[in-house]
């Protein structure tokens, strides 16, 4: 009988680890990436990932390794689950080894100077590579912890969905496919502007009215974005889109919006990061998204408001006020803009 051939998995925090773990409980060995050898070496011999994934059982078929060459030598399926700002600079040095692989962007963020998702990143440095992303209502924690739960797996590329949900689809996980990777990849992203926002107003004691609001002109502000950008406005009505922005502003499990919630308890926006410890992709993506959205000239108020608090000195009472003053809109303005009605 022939060995099966590993799977990797790059990136030793939390999504990485509850990846894994889907991955091994299927009968898939993995082999997790993670730069740190000491780190490496502790989830080999204690089979836990204590400063990520406190609790949760490292399952016998994961093998956590940190030399990156070999292990892209050994696996023809790669899931990325690397932070935003690390992703090129991992990837790039072993452009030539990626040619023909299937590769997977979990990653949720965008590129601080180019505006490129990661996976239009993995495209750059591997044209050759067959190219997805995976994304949805996906807290690392309730997956490794087995709570029902499903996501998408997007690509152009119809074989490589069904290998990824061949792979990854279980008991407790269902794997979706779509052919829309640019909208997929793009909700997820913007999703985490917003669950900074909903953090902080829960924080300030906000009512369930509020929160609907913010959720449901979250929705229709990233999907205005979105359309703008070419992405398809019903992605967008999917677990990758609303699915995802209902999870993230809603669990203070969400890193995004604890660093919110942080923000609403007065602490500053370097005292909540530093506090949080771990990625919270959406001050990044703030500060891009508000630069792009002016550049293209979409509305997106919540998006400035959020940057005028962080970074234009604004008071949330200033902010509060204004948005409230704006002029009266359109309900479902983006499905008019794109022309589907
Ligand atoms: N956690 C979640 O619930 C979900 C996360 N995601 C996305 O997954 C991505 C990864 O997040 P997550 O696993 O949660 O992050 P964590 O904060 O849990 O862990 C970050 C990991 O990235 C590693 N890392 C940081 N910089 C580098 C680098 N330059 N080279 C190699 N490794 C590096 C860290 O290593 P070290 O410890 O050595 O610094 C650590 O292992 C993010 O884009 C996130 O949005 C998507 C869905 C769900
Ligand atoms: O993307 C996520 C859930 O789908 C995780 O969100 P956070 O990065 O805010 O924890």
């Amino acid at each position: 009988m022939t060995e099966q051939q590993p799977v990797a998995v790059l990136g030793g925090g939390s999504f990485g680890t509850a990846v894994a773990n889907l991955l091994a409980e299927n009968g898939v060995p993995v082999r997790q990436w993670m730069r740190d050898p000491e780190q490496a070496e502790a989830m080999r011999v204690n089979r836990e990932n204590p400063r990520y994934l406190k609790g949760i059982r490292l399952h016998d078929g994961v093998e956590p390794v940190n030399d990156l060459l070999a292990t892209l030598q050994a696996c023809d399926l790669v899931f990325v689950a690397l932070p935003s700002s690390a992703l090129r600079s991992v990837l790039a040095p072993h452009a030539e080894l990626l040619r023909g692989k299937g590769l997977v962007s979990l990653t949720k963020g965008i590129e601080a100077q180019s505006f490129k998702l990661m996976s239009q990143i993995i495209e750059e440095i591997a044209p050759q590579a067959r190219i997805g992303v995976l994304s949805g209502p996906n807290l690392a924690r309730e997956i490794a912890e087995h709570a029902l739960t499903a996501t998408v797996v997007a690509s152009e590329d119809e074989q490589l969905c069904q290998q990824v949900q061949a792979v990854l689809h279980g008991r407790t996980f269902r794997v979706y496919a779509s052919a829309d990777r640019f909208g997929v990849e793009l909700g997820g992203a913007l999703k985490n502007v917003y669950a900074i926002i909903a953090g902080m107003a829960v924080a300030l004691g906000m009512g369930e009215n509020t929160k609907s609001m913010l959720i449901t002109r979250a929705l229709a502000e990233m999907t205005r974005f979105a359309v703008s950008q070419g992405a398809n406005p019903m992605t967008f009505l999917g677990l990758a889109g609303v699915g995802d922005l209902i999870v993230t502003c809603s669990s203070p499990k969400s890193r995004n919006y604890q660093v919110g919630h942080a923000l609403g308890q007065g602490l500053s926006l370097e005292q909540a990061v530093n506090r949080l410890g771990e990625v919270a992709e959406g001050v990044n993506t703030l500060k891009v998204l508000k630069a792009k959205a002016q550049e293209v000239q979409v509305y997106m108020p919540l998006v400035a408001g959020l940057h005028a608090i962080l970074f234009e000195g604004r008071t949330l009472n200033q902010v509060i006020e204004h948005l409230m003053r704006a002029e009266p809109k359109t309900d479902v303005d983006f499905i008019s803009i794109s022309g589907f009605n």
